[in-house]
Formats: structure tokens, C-alpha cells, sequence
């Protein structure tokens, strides 16, 4: 990926861009779901042994928002995704619904999070807990070849806590990428949110939202919460 349009970051950075790392087994769609949000392109095949760090910046609701979105290489090994995990305000976890290894390879990213994860400042809690995660079902454009049901998803989101979940097909859909990235931004960074979410993150019961282009499964979702006997869902995106 070498397009101008990006601009390649050195690790110090110092600017106070909104920091997401994207995480998932090789060959989910990680670098297609960056390119997209990015570019509000699709390409095709990319380099899996490329990690990236990429600046942009989006207007969500009238303001300019600064934003670093790191891409993992599949090859990373542990220490370096160790320093990925440090380094991010927030994680997109993505799996390809055609493929139940990288759907349970979300959980023991989850736990890598729980284990390296920034620690909130204003609280001695978990930092893993606390930490906003976003769950992609990725490649729904492949019907046939799906492994992985929505429902599925939705448990495993529930499991690991996530802010929220959605499936999109990066390749089929222009907006998804970049409204999960925008979804996750509100979550965190609108004033007071963040302090909101950590402190609901940090209760047993899970907070979870939808982004808006799944507004129908916003329902469905708040009843699976009340099925199993966790809070109505807290947040929907709008
Ligand atoms: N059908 C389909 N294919 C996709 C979609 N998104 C990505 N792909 C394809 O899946 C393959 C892997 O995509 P990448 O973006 O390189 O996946 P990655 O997770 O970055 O892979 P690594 O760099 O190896 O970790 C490529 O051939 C993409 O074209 C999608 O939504 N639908």
C-alpha cells in the first residue's frame, strides 16, 4: 500500500490523533477494511507481511476528527504485538465469517488486550476491561462459504465485552469500514463518553452498541441482552 495518499507515521508521534490498531488472523481483511475507511477503496491483494500506520482524518458530525489507524502484519509475533496493544486507544478485532480459526483467534486477542492494554488513568481497574473493542464479522459478501452465523458474532462480542459488533462485507460496502471508525471514535472520545464507557465497562453487566447502518439488529441485540440477563444494550450510534 503506497499510495500518496497516505502519510507513514514514526512510532514517537506525538499528536494526539484518536489511535485504533486493527487485529485479526492473517487473511480477514484487515488491510482491505484500512484501505477502505481510508480511501473508500477496494483493492483487490495486499502485502500480508506490511504493517502499517496511517494518519487520516474524517468529519464526523461537523468536526475534523485526527486519527491513526495501525494495520498488523499476520506474521507479527507476540512482542510486537504486545507494543501494538500498548500503543492503541482503541482495537478493531476482525474474523472472516467463511472461517471459524479466525473467529476463535478473536478470543485470545482479546486476552492479549486484557494482558498489555493501556491501564485507564483515572481508575486502578482493569486495563482490558476498560479498553473499547469493536468486533467485524468480515466477507458476508461469501454466503455460501459461511461458517460463522450472525448470532455467533453477537455471543462472541457479548463475551468479550466489545463497545460494539457489526458483519460487513469490505468488499461490497463503500461506508461500513469507516462508520466502524467513526462508531468507535464516539464511543470513546465525545466528552464524557469515554469516563461513561469505562465506568459501565468496568460492571459486570456489557455495554454494547450498533453502528447505524445496523439499526435493525439494534432490537434483536437489547433481546439477546435481556435473554441472558444482562443490561439493555447502552449505546446506539446514531
Ligand atoms: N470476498 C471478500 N474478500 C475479501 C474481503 N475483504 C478482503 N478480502 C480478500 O481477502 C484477502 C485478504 O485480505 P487482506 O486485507 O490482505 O487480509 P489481512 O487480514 O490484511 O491479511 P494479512 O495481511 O495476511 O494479515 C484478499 O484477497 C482480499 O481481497 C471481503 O469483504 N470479501
Amino acid at each position: 500500500m503506497t499510495s500518496p495518499l497516505f502519510r507513514r507515521l514514526s512510532t514517537n508521534s506525538r499528536n494526539r490523533a484518536f489511535k485504533i490498531v486493527i487485529l485479526g488472523q492473517n487473511g480477514v481483511g484487515k488491510s482491505a477494511l484500512t484501505v477502505r475507511a481510508i480511501t473508500r477503496r477496494f483493492i483487490g491483494d495486499y502485502d500480508p507481511f506490511l504493517e502499517n500506520t496511517y494518519s487520516f482524518s474524517c468529519n464526523i458530525d461537523g468536526d475534523t476528527v485526527a486519527m491513526e489507524i495501525r494495520d498488523t502484519a499476520a506474521e507479527d509475533e507476540n512482542s510486537r504485538l504486545e507494543a501494538n496493544i500498548k500503543w492503541a486507544d482503541a482495537f478493531i478485532i476482525v474474523y472472516s465469517v467463511t472461517d471459524r480459526c479466525s473467529f476463535n483467534e478473536c478470543s485470545r486477542l482479546k486476552i492479549l488486550i486484557n494482558s498489555y492494554a493501556k491501564k485507564p488513568k483515572s481508575t486502578g481497574q482493569n486495563a482490558g476491561a476498560c479498553t473499547p473493542i469493536v468486533l467485524v464479522g468480515n466477507k458476508t459478501d461469501c454466503p455460501q462459504e459461511r461458517m460463522i452465523s450472525l448470532e455467533e458474532g453477537r455471543e462472541k462480542a457479548f463475551e468479550m465485552g466489545c463497545v460494539c459488533f457489526n458483519e460487513i462485507s469490505v468488499r461490497e460496502e463503500r461506508d461500513s469500514a469507516i462508520n466502524i471508525l467513526k462508531a468507535l471514535y464516539k464511543q470513546c472520545r465525545r466528552p464524557g463518553r469515554r469516563a461513561e464507557l469505562q465506568q459501565r465497562l468496568s460492571c459486570p453487566p456489557l455495554s454494547l452498541s450498533i453502528p447505524s447502518s445496523a439499526d435493525d439488529s439494534a432490537d434483536d441485540y437489547a433481546a439477546l441482552a435481556r435473554q441472558r440477563g444482562r443490561r439493555k444494550a447502552l449505546y446506539t450510534i446514531s
